[in-house]
């Protein structure tokens, strides 16, 4: 059948897009959007509106918490009158302790409704913390914000951290933590940029921001064409910080105190796929000791 020419995310995808009563007409540009063939979208969406049940979503890819949780969310977004328009990662939300395929035990330690934040602990030992700041130290220049016109990376003084870049899978390590969080939210590694390590010392802070593009700025578009809107955000504590360095959300009165080896989600977009304005949130300054996180965006589709 065709929907076994699906890859099991895309076939998740579509299991709970048809639970959800989306149509065919919907579904279809989304499919083709985010890099399926026209024909086999067209094949799927035949065989799986045609059924009288709903697919089964597999247990092994999604628990059942997630899934209802994610439901509840989009029937609630259905009933308000908006219609998806981007799908967005699936944090794992079922258990407050979670085991990943490679071993890699994390605890959920904060969970946020709306917008959709998570705090999970555990994702990196204390010597995988050690090495990403090693890889990292050789490499950090000052690091960047996008120019809103000419979407250009530039200094700006409401940034004031050093930075590197790391390539998708460029160290085993990196590859490691990219499919543990590739697992835990359910989102292809292919669609992340690639892992960004920071460091910030006293003083340093990166002011309240939004990490989604703004469309409706010129520099936006640039960044839109290849991979699509950031959807989710995480956010991996390297460091202890004696004082100071919270990631602060400041219309939801919100902070996240830095942990190492925690990582912090947050989905950039609304359970339609919309930018979500209570996202605004900052890095506060360093009061004292240093502050090493390291930052993946997710794009709506593959991405590089
Ligand atoms: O430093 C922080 O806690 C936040 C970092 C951040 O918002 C970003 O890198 O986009
Ligand atoms: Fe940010």
């Amino acid at each position: 059948m065709s929907l076994d020419q699906l890859s099991p995310e895309w076939r998740q995808w579509v299991a709970e897009n048809v639970a959800r009563g989306c149509t065919a007409e919907s579904m279809l540009p989304m499919m083709v959007q985010g890099g399926l063939p026209r024909a086999l979208s067209e094949r799927v969406l035949k065989a799986v509106h045609g059924a009288a049940q709903p697919l089964p979503a597999t247990q092994a890819l999604s628990p059942q918490a997630s899934l209802l949780a994610e439901h509840a969310e989009a029937a609630q977004a259905a009933a308000a009158g908006g219609q998806v328009l981007r799908a967005r990662p699936r944090p794992r939300l079922g258990g407050n302790r979670l085991r990943l395929s490679d071993g890699c035990e994390l605890r959920i330690a904060a969970q946020l409704d709306h917008p959709q934040v998570l705090l999970y602990e555990g994702l990196l030992r204390a010597s995988e913390c050690e090495a990403m700041i090693a890889l990292a130290e050789t490499r950090l220049t000052r690091s960047t914000v996008v120019d809103e016109q000419l979407g250009e990376a530039r200094p700006h003084e409401h940034r004031t951290s050093a930075g590197g870049f790391f390539q998708r899978g460029e160290h085993a390590l990196v590859a490691r933590i990219e499919a543990r969080l590739a697992e835990l939210l359910d989102w292809p590694v292919e669609n992340g940029e690639g892992l960004q390590v920071l460091r910030y010392g006293v003083g340093g802070e990166y002011r309240a921001h939004f990490d989604w593009f703004n469309p409706s700025h010129a520099g936006s578009e640039r960044h839109l064409r290849t991979g699509g809107q950031r959807v989710g955000t995480c956010i991996l504590y390297l460091s202890e910080v004696e004082d100071g360095g919270g990631t602060r959300f400041p219309s939801l009165g919100l902070e996240i105190r830095p942990r190492p080896g925690a990582v912090l989600y947050f989905a950039d977009v609304d359970a339609r796929g919309v930018e979500d304005p209570s996202t605004l949130h900052a890095g506060v300054p360093v009061l004292a000791g240093v502050k090493y996180i390291a930052t993946k965006w997710l794009r709506e589709r593959r991405y590089g």
